[in-house]
């Protein structure tokens, strides 16, 4: 089956990554991922990852150099994340899908309950800070 594919931010500000919890009533519920969606048809990852940012937390983004990715099958489908480093503009950050959302140290990027997707990509991230 053709992976979905999905675009997720990496917003580091003073030094902190911003992270998301997905909500209650979501599929991973409680799990925390680097925030984004789907990319629509006719879509760019880029501007996918800037029409999610503001729908999702109202924030105005730049969206910056591609990271890297991560294929997972949570059983049904198989998700294809590519992950970009966005910065923040402007915007308050409001909640509009999630549950809640933190500002982390890059150390603490192998402590967090992340989804599954996530996890390599959160290591891969770590070991790019940290060095
Ligand atoms: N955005 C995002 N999605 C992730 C991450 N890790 C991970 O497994 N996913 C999965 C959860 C979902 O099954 C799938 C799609 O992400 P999503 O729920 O954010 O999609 P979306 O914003 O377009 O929301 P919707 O329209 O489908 O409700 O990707 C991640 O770090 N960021
Ligand atoms: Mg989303």
């Amino acid at each position: 089956m053709e992976p979905i594919k999905v675009t997720a931010a990496i917003i580091i500000k003073n030094g902190k990554v911003f992270i998301a919890q997905r909500s209650k009533d979501d599929e991973l519920s409680g799990k925390w991922e680097f925030p984004g969606g789907k990319i629509e048809s006719g879509e760019t990852p880029q501007q996918c990852l800037k029409r999610e940012l503001f729908e999702e937390f109202g924030i105005e983004t730049k969206i910056l150099d591609y990271f890297g990715e991560s294929i997972f099958d949570y059983g049904n489908k198989p998700i294809h994340l590519l992950s970009y480093f966005a910065e923040h503009l402007s915007g308050e950050l409001i909640l509009q899908v999630h549950q809640n959302y933190k500002w982390i140290e890059s150390g603490e990027l192998d402590k967090i309950d992340w989804a599954a997707a996530d996890i390599e990509l959160a290591e891969q991230l770590k070991q790019r800070l940290t060095k």
